[in-house]
């Protein structure tokens, strides 16, 4: 029995991969590695490095490992991108997702678990937002994921295997033993961009809109800890290989900070007084979302440990801090 992670060279994945090794897992990476890292991995998973569009690939990993469960990280991820590239997104997350559940059923494999996002609700009607929230993703990246969501429900109807979808909010922090952390290259997400401007690898930081109609004007989003997001698929997988019924759930605190308010806990934090300029919207950007995690609490019993933004900052600077000793090595 042995658990394949699609991106687990990637940010959230090599942390998955630690959290997996770390509860005795037999773990097998797939990555094409295109924004991930060999050296993220864990030493006690083992990497095949390829694509997951690559059928044959697949049926090949799947049978070698006796693969039980699949946990599908691997896609693209930056919203404004999937704006100007909507056809690329569309190939890697959603035509690639497609093969890969093909593969799981031509494998027998019986648990899925998918990383689907926030951006499938757009900019909801309420806060914070439930499961059963009008879906109006804003972006092709937000529709790109839904539709394997979709494609998800539908196939699990015809060929009897059990996924859980979980929506993740904005995603951030590190790991708390310093093994893996957001190493992206040219990353474009919040927490990341205000730690490397307090530690000078960026002069400045530009705030995207200050218009929306939220209370400083700047958007708002429900920061997750990468290691309780973690944690929270560890439940995910324990319920659906006890027989759990298909789930599709938020992860997120339940609680939004606006841009500025990340700028000021980083400035804080770090002790360093960083450049911010105030630019116009980005495209495809919602103004604010904030997760509902009562389902996830009821059904997986999931109880985050990291709920403390300043906790979260002071990990990605501290995670930030070693990136930059290693590129000085
Ligand atoms: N970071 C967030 O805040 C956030 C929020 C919601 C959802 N997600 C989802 O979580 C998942 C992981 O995101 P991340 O932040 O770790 O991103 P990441 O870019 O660090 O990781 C993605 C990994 O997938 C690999 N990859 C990409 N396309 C591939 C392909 N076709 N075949 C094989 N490997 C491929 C990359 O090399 C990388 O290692 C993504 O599916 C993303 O949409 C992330
Ligand atoms: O330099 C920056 C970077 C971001 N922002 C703003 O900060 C907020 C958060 O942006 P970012 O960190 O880029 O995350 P999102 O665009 O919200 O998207 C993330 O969170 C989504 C879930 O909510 C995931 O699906 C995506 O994969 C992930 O990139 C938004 O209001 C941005 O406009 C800035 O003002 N300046």
């Amino acid at each position: 029995m042995s658990v394949l992670v699609t991106g687990g060279g990637g940010y959230i994945g090599s942390h998955m991969v630690w959290h997996l090794t770390d509860a005795g897992e037999d773990v097998v990476v797939l990555d094409n590695l295109t924004t991930g890292f060999d050296w993220a991995i864990a030493p006690e998973a083992s990497l095949v490095q390829g694509d997951c569009g690559d059928l044959d690939l697949l049926d090949r990993v799947i049978g070698e490992n006796g693969v039980d469960a699949i946990v599908h990280f691997a896609g693209s991820i930056v919203v404004p991108e999937s704006v100007a590239d909507p056809l690329g997104y569309y190939l890697n997350n959603t035509v690639k997702s497609r093969t890969l559940i093909e593969a799981a059923v031509r494998g027998g494999v019986g648990n899925f678990i998918f990383s689907s996002t926030a951006a499938v609700y757009g900019t909801p009607e309420t806060y914070p937002v439930s499961e059963d929230a009008p879906l109006a993703p804003e972006s092709p990246y937000g529709r790109s994921k839904l539709m394997t969501e979709m494609m998800l429900a539908d196939a699990s109807a015809a060929h009897g295997f059990t996924y859980a979808a979980l929506r993740y909010f904005n995603v951030a922090g590190a790991d708390p033993k310093g093994r893996t952390g957001q190493s992206t290259r040219g990353a474009t997400h919040l927490i990341k961009v205000a730690c490397e401007a307090a530690l000078g690898k960026r002069d400045s930081l530009t705030v995207f809109g200050t218009d929306y109609p939220t209370d400083d004007g700047t958007g708002v989003r429900d920061y997750i800890h990468v290691s309780d997001l973690v944690a929270a698929h560890g439940d995910a997988l324990r319920y659906l290989r006890d027989g759990g019924a298909n789930l599709v759930a938020n992860c997120g605190y339940g609680h939004g900070f606006s841009v500025l308010e990340v700028v000021e806990t980083v400035k804080r934090v770090s002790g360093d007084d960083f450049r911010v300029d105030l630019g116009p919207r980005r495209p495809g950007d919602p103004a604010a979302i904030v997760a509902s995690r009562e389902r996830i609490s009821r059904e997986l019993g999931w109880q985050p440990r990291f709920d403390d933004l300043d906790a979260i900052v002071a990990s990605a600077l501290k995670w930030e801090e070693s990136l930059v000793r290693r590129n000085q090595r």
